[in-house]
């Protein structure tokens, strides 16, 4: 009989044998990680290859079957003469049954992309938009066309909708293009069933879908139900789907096609430089007040009589920097998502009727305005990531002319803005992409820009329209910060035998010999600003020498700081970092803007003219718009 030694031994030998599988077992489930990865790397090589292979053909032909009436349609119907660049390769891919991806600024012409060719072919078109107020527009100005339209909301009434119900099921409708936001399509099976019946007749032409980066949690404006959409390719074979969006990094256009199951399919995007606007950074004080006081001067001096926007990044702040700004006789007005929808759309009339100078808003004040001569767009606070800067600042200068596009620009709004967004995927990367473009002060802001899109513009491209560029001092003067590393890195350490967590300042503190005695480093103190010095932390902070830890109160998060992977290489022989230092190039406050702005686009020019005109008539439908956009609690 056996012992209990012997069991114990017998349990030792299963133990090791346990042991020696957990090892192998650790060995394939590693072996199967780098196969899958493998795999999906693989599978996108194919689906590059594939969209390489469609950019390739020339879409901007006119020798196709449907040329004719593509030219036809687009001066008889829609009054234009010319398309604008990437318009009539949209046009020419879509009908040839291509899905494809369109990207192109705002207000460069997407609508034309599904609204042309669904007047080309019988059948009706499926457009599938995210904005209630922007389906009415297109609606309203389609019927004025003479183009039969309709839509169907969760805010339509029950004749409307059955009206729009019909359209589906009718062999003899007349209705060319049918407008559903994307809940109502993932909400309403009858909605779903009659489709279902409309393709089954072959009258279902095309599906677009505008603002197709909402699919992706990648792209900035997030909305669940977009992620429905994954089912119409599979479930309505060859029927093409055009999906258009004005954002264009090549991760939320990969995870698009993903989503929407149209992998490898064609790429349509034209250039994002917006020449006309003029980018520049600005230090921004410590105090509100000072704050206050610079926008003040801007808007009395340097945009007098223009129009602009004053982006905040809370509620409190927007309210306020509108009162700050009441106080010394400015009209503006305040837009958050905390006030009702009517006073919003109030706001939003008042300022595109110029009663007011500008609005200072939240980003809730976002997709969806059409006002063309917005002369300046100002952030008081960075945005979340170069793609909302792109987005936010972009309103400026619809029209083509020159506009400003200002940044206030202070290191203590980096743990702000972090603070609020940290818990989201890739917020913190994407909000230190934005502030590596605030701290640049020798590549040119808008090449920084064209990085993030993954385009290559040149310096020509720029035409000295940012605050870099129009530098006429060429001297670039570089920091070495091997030292500075060592110092903040001994700080940390110091703080950390001591249990003691340091937020930003409290480095800036130790570092300067300010703040509790044994927090302070031993050395001099250093022998410039301390502007330089936040500077310094924050570029440690995005450079990987530093890292952000978040700790949460009852009422805030702080984030502390702690010494990041990279600080290990100061211990390598020959260890160098050197910063660029910011250059302030001579910036007026209080003199007008210059308006001139090189430009041969009278295309264009004609075209804001007339924008001007149409926009202000079609200020009193702003009653009824709603702004819907990513961050409805700001
Ligand atoms: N080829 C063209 N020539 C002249 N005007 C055009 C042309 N194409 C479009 N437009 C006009 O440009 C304006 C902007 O077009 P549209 O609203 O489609 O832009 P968008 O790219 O959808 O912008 P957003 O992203 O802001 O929605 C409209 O007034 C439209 O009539």
């Amino acid at each position: 009989m056996k012992t209990v030694e012997d069991i114990e031994k017998e349990i030792k030998d299963v133990d090791k044998e346990l042991a020696k599988v957990e090892i192998e077992l650790t060995k394939w489930r590693n072996k199967q990680r780098i196969l899958q990865e493998q795999k999906t790397s693989l599978k996108k090589s194919i689906n590059k290859l594939k969209s390489d292979s469609l950019a390739s053909v020339d879409w901007a032909g006119t020798k196709y079957d449907w040329s004719e009436a593509v030219q036809k349609t687009l001066t008889d119907v829609f009054k234009i003469r010319t398309f604008r660049p990437k318009q009539l390769s949209a046009i020419n891919s879509t009908l040839s049954g291509q899905h494809a991806i369109v990207v192109m600024p705002t207000g460069a012409g997407k609508s034309l992309c599904y609204q042309l060719p669904a007047l080309i072919k019988p059948g009706m078109t499926l457009v599938i938009s995210p904005l209630v107020s922007l389906m009415e527009d297109q609606v309203r100005s389609l019927t004025k066309r003479e183009i039969p339209a309709a839509l169907m909301t969760s805010t339509s009434s029950k004749e409307e909708t059955s009206a729009a119900l019909n359209v589906l099921k009718d062999k003899n409708t007349k209705i060319k293009l049918l407008y559903v936001t994307p809940e109502r399509l993932a909400k309403s099976k009858r909605f779903m069933s009659n489709l279902q019946k409309c393709f089954a007749e072959g009258r279902l032409q095309r599906i677009a879908i505008d603002e197709v980066h909402c699919c992706s949690q990648w792209g900035h404006d997030f909305r669940p139900d977009y992620k429905f959409l994954g089912i119409l390719a599979n479930m309505f074979p060859n029927v093409p789907i055009l999906g258009l969006t004005a954002t264009a990094t090549a991760h939320v256009l990969n995870d698009v096609q993903k989503i929407l199951n149209i992998q490898g399919c064609l790429v349509i995007k034209s250039t994002f430089n917006r020449p006309n606007l003029f980018y520049k950074i600005l230090e921004k004080p410590t105090s509100q007040e000072e704050c206050i006081s610079i926008i003040e001067k801007l808007l009395k001096y340097r945009y007098k009589d223009q129009s602009g926007i004053i982006y905040t990044n809370s509620i409190k702040d927007s309210e306020d920097v509108a009162s700050g700004l009441r106080k010394v006789g400015l009209k503006v007005g305040c837009y958050h998502a905390n006030m009702e929808s009517d006073a919003r759309s109030k706001v939003h009339m008042k300022w595109h009727d110029h009663y007011y100078q500008a609005i200072v808003a939240t980003v809730a004040f976002g997709m969806g305005i059409d006002k063309p001569d917005v002369r300046f767009v100002i952030h008081h606070t960075i945005s979340k990531s170069m793609e909302n800067y792109y987005q936010e600042s972009g309103r400026a200068g619809r029209d083509g002319l020159r506009a400003e596009c200002v940044t206030l620009y202070r290191m203590q709004d980096v743990f702000k803005v972090s603070a609020m967004v940290f818990s989201s995927v890739g917020s913190i990367e994407h909000l230190y992409g934005m502030v590596k473009y605030c701290l640049n002060g020798t590549l040119c802001r808008r090449q920084l820009i064209a990085q993030h899109f993954d385009e290559d513009w040149g310096n020509s491209d720029c035409n000295e329209m940012c605050d870099v560029c129009s530098n006429t001092n060429p001297n670039i003067k570089t920091l070495s910060l091997e030292s500075h590393c060592c110092t903040i890195a001994s700080i940390i350490d110091n703080a950390e035998k001591q249990d003691t967590k340091l937020t930003a300042q409290k480095i800036l503190d130790a570092w300067y010999l300010k703040g509790p005695v044994p927090l302070r480093q031993k050395g001099k103190e250093p022998n410039f600003s301390r502007s330089v010095g936040e500077d310094i932390v924050a570029y440690l902070l995005v450079e990987g020498y530093l890292v952000a830890d978040f700790h949460f109160t009852a009422y805030s998060t702080v984030v502390y700081l702690k010494n990041g992977p990279n600080m290990e290489s100061i211990n390598d022989v020959g260890f160098e970092l050197k910063m660029p230092i910011r250059r302030y190039t001579e910036f007026h406050l209080e003199r007008p803007a210059p308006s001139e702005f090189e430009n041969d686009k009278i295309e264009d020019l004609n075209t804001s003219k007339k924008r001007t005109a149409s926009s202000h008539k079609s200020s009193k439908k702003l009653k009824s718009c709603v702004i819907i956009s990513d961050d409805e609690d700001v």
